[in-house]
């Protein structure tokens, strides 16, 4: 057989840091060991204990989007550099890591997940819950109807005090949290109804049904967007609480904060 090591040499030749996305514990235990490499662990959880890890807010089908999400956080916490080269270790088949990709760390297209996360008051486990539960709910919709919906996260107080009841609370006596089980399924029912729902910083449900009435004054959401959009992006440059938004119309899901988008995802991509 041909010297495999000389053919794809130029693949493994001055990497430097080697990214292992969801690595078993054995796979990662060979690479910690190697004292002379840098090795950085992506994942939803970090199920392997690393010393540099960086949590994924989804579990990405398509490994470009794993990655870039991967390597944004990274960037993000300062465990690699702009210009670095990456080899990133994934899984593209059956769950262990099979596929091998030498990328640059690029600083500048970042998507805005990261900020998402780093800028909201709200705890970060609560925003990826929302965001999951919205991308989820874009992907099958309500009785496989399209279907809309509004997330207001994070600081719930002065959310309730700029929006009014269109309806009973549901949550009124509740002590439920995003990411109980129980809750996606009964969100996913009131999410039929009219209004926003309003989470507070951990994550607790204050209200479904809330009429928001922002001052839209000075907010800058792109055009052609619609009520549902002008009152989310509003909404968090009134107060400091974060807007998750599935669109009924083009189904994708939009993240906004300090009035404007952030994010722009759609939700067959994972
Ligand atoms: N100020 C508001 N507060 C809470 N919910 C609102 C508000 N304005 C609109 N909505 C909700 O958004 C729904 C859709 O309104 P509209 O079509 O104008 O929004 P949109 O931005 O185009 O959203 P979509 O892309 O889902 O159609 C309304 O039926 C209502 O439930
Ligand atoms: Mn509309």
């Amino acid at each position: 057989m041909a010297n495999m090591a000389a053919l794809f040499g130029e693949i493994l030749s001055d990497v430097d840091t080697v990214v292992l996305f969801s690595p078993s514990g054995s796979y990662y235990e060979r690479f910690s060991e190697a004292e002379d490499l840098d090795v950085l662990v992506v994942g939803t959880e970090n199920a392997v204990g690393a010393e540099t890890f960086v949590e994924l807010p989804l579990e990405f089908e398509e490994i470009a989007q794993r990655v870039r999400f991967g390597l944004e956080g990274a960037l993000e916490a300062g465990y690699i550099d702009d210009g670095d080269v990456l080899l990133c270790a994934t899984s593209v088949f059956d769950g262990s890591i099979d596929t091998v990709s030498r990328v640059r760390a690029d600083g500048s297209s970042q998507s805005g997940v990261y900020d998402l996360f780093s800028s909201s008051r709200a705890e970060p486990a609560v925003i990826k819950d929302v965001l999951e539960l919205a991308v989820e709910l874009g992907k099958k919709g309500q009785k496989g109807k399209p279907v809309g919906a509004l997330f207001v996260v994070g600081d719930a107080g002065k959310v309730m005090n700029k929006s009014r009841p269109l309806s009973y609370n549901p949550f009124e006596k509740s002590h439920v949290h995003v990411g109980d089980p129980i809750v996606n399924v009964m969100l996913k029912e009131f999410s039929r109804l009219d209004g926003a729902f309003v989470i507070s910083d951990s994550g607790k449900i204050v209200s479904a049904y809330r009429y928001l009435e922002p001052s839209a004054e000075g907010v800058d959401i792109p055009k052609g967007l619609g009520a549902r959009h002008m009152a989310a992006g509003a909404i968090t440059r009134d107060t400091n609480a974060t807007a998750i938004v599935l669109s009924e119309s083009d189904g994708l899901v939009r993240a906004f904060k300090n009035g404007e988008l952030l994010l722009e995802i759609d939700p067959e991509d994972y």
